[in-house]
């Protein structure tokens, strides 16, 4: 009888460096440039090092399966979700095991599409005030930066579809500092600003403090309104309340949801809002299309929940905008115990970063990856394509509880739009992404607004 031979696991490859900082500072100046190259380079699964940590890459749809979904419990949030966590505290994004389950559940039904689609009145009212302001702007043939403009868009619908509040009017001064503050959470991976005590006076610590002051002046008031009853009882800070008031979560909790929905919902929804502006700018063969379904979908008409699913082309448009301009183009998971993929051996307490930024251009899954194309995502593709090669929102027990709504806010939005204007791109400097936490046109999106029945 042969004893079976221990399997033979493979070190992953990937790029050297004699620095003590290993891929870390390479990293921190563009992710996207360092993953791209080592992954052309190395394959489907790259090592890097971090200070003394491993950290992979699963390039491959079945790896990132493996990652996000058939081995999940071996991949726990780890140490860049926990540094998340000075602006989002334990929320559902930073949070796991027993009490992110339990408040998941809890939060899930205000997803669920039957609620999303309660949601759609206040999404197209929200579009038809930014609309009439753009009227304005585009009478004055004002220059305007199109990323904050959508920024005032999401806060709106989001504001008032899940707080009962339109937050538009932070769309200028305080949106701006925790959107810059949040970002930097790239450039401080494994810095020593991690490692010094928070009470320390360092511009860190005071950089953090006023990010976090602008957060609460924001979520304080929300909450504060609601327990004086100004907002009604039937939206999600009305149930969080309800579940405190019954012993189920405590203040912190309540506010860390609160905080969480609010960071979450707003930035990636208008990155992807501010790649729609640039698309319909630079791809007039696209914008053209998006035109004439609109014209015989809706004949002018404010768009309905019905004619979300009409509007075939402009959902191929918003999957291809998603694809080529993932807004989350990286997220991590540190492995628990020791794993194996594809061969490679996976030690306990690595981290992992699944990339929709590199699927979503992995040539074997996508046809000339790097050129835009609705076409790809006709009716019928997700048969042939495979389900983890597209994942905007992640994937598995902890994909994107927003979705639904992200997407919708994007279905009735972008043909209302189109209906009344025409985006031209200010050509400055080339428009391409930030290497930020949330990946929007870098340096926002100089555009002019105008009006398509004036040519
Ligand atoms: C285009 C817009 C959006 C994109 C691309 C996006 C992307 C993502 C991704 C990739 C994840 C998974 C992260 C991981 O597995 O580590 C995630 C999680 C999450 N998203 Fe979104 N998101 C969007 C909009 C929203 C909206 C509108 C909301 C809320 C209103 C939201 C709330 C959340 C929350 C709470 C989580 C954590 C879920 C959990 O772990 O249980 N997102 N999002």
């Amino acid at each position: 009888m042969t004893t079976p031979q221990p399997k033979v696991l493979r070190e992953p490859p990937g790029p050297v460096t004699r620095s003590i900082l290993g891929n870390l500072n390479e990293f921190r100046r563009d992710p996207h440039a360092l993953m791209i190259s080592a992954w052309q380079q190395y394959g489907d699964f790259v090592r890097f090092r971090f200070g003394n940590v491993n950290a992979y890459l699963p390039a491959h749809p079945d790896y990132i399966k493996h990652v996000l979904v058939d081995n999940h419990k071996n991949y726990a949030r780890g140490r860049l979700y926990k540094t998340f966590e000075r602006f989002f505290g334990k929320g559902l994004l930073t949070n796991e095991g027993e009490s992110w389950m339990k408040n998941r559940r809890m939060l899930q039904p205000e997803f669920q599409q039957e609620a999303v689609l309660q949601h759609t009145q206040i999404i197209t009212e929200s579009a038809t005030a930014m609309l009439e302001n753009w009227r304005v702007k585009a009478d004055r043939d004002e220059v305007v930066d199109g990323h904050k403009e959508m920024v005032g868009l999401v806060l709106r619908q989001l504001g008032r579809s899940v707080f009962s509040l339109d937050l538009s009017s932070y769309a200028d001064e305080v949106v701006p500092i925790i959107q810059a503050g949040v970002s930097t959470i790239i450039r401080d991976i494994g810095s020593a600003n991690e490692l010094t005590p928070k009470w320390l006076p360092t511009p860190y610590n005071k950089r953090t403090r006023q990010i976090n002051q602008a957060i609460h002046s924001i979520i304080n008031r929300v909450i504060e309104e609601h327990k004086q009853g100004l907002h009604g009882d039937n939206d999600l800070v009305s149930l969080l309340l309800k579940e405190q008031a019954e012993n189920n979560l405590n203040q912190r909790q309540v506010f860390d949801e609160v905080t969480t929905v609010f960071l979450a919902g707003h930035d990636t929804t208008a990155a992807a809002f501010a790649w729609l502006l640039y698309i319909l700018g630079s791809r007039p063969d696209v914008r053209e299309r998006l035109e004439e379904e609109v014209e015989r979908v809706l004949s002018g008409r404010i768009p309905t929940a019905e004619d979300v699913n009409l509007l075939l082309y402009t959902r191929m448009v918003v999957m291809e905008t998603l694809r080529l301009y993932p807004p989350v183009w990286g997220f991590p998971r540190d492995a628990i115990a020791d794993d194996e993929i594809g061969g490679f051996q996976i030690k306990g307490g690595s981290s992992m970063i699944v990339s929709p930024y590199v699927v979503h251009r992995h040539p074997e899954f996508w046809d000339s990856p790097m050129s835009f194309n609705p076409e790809r995502f006709r009716s019928g593709w997700d048969k042939t394509q495979h389900r983890h090669a597209y994942i905007p929102f992640g994937h598995g027990p902890r994909q994107c509880i927003g979705m639904g709504f992200a997407l919708q806010q994007m279905m009735l939005s972008l043909p209302m739009i189109v209906q009344q204007f025409r985006v031209e791109l200010v050509p400055t400097t080339e428009v391409v992404p930030a290497t930020t936490a949330i990946m929007h046109p870098h340096g926002g999106l100089r555009i002019k607004i105008k009006h398509r029945d004036r040519g």
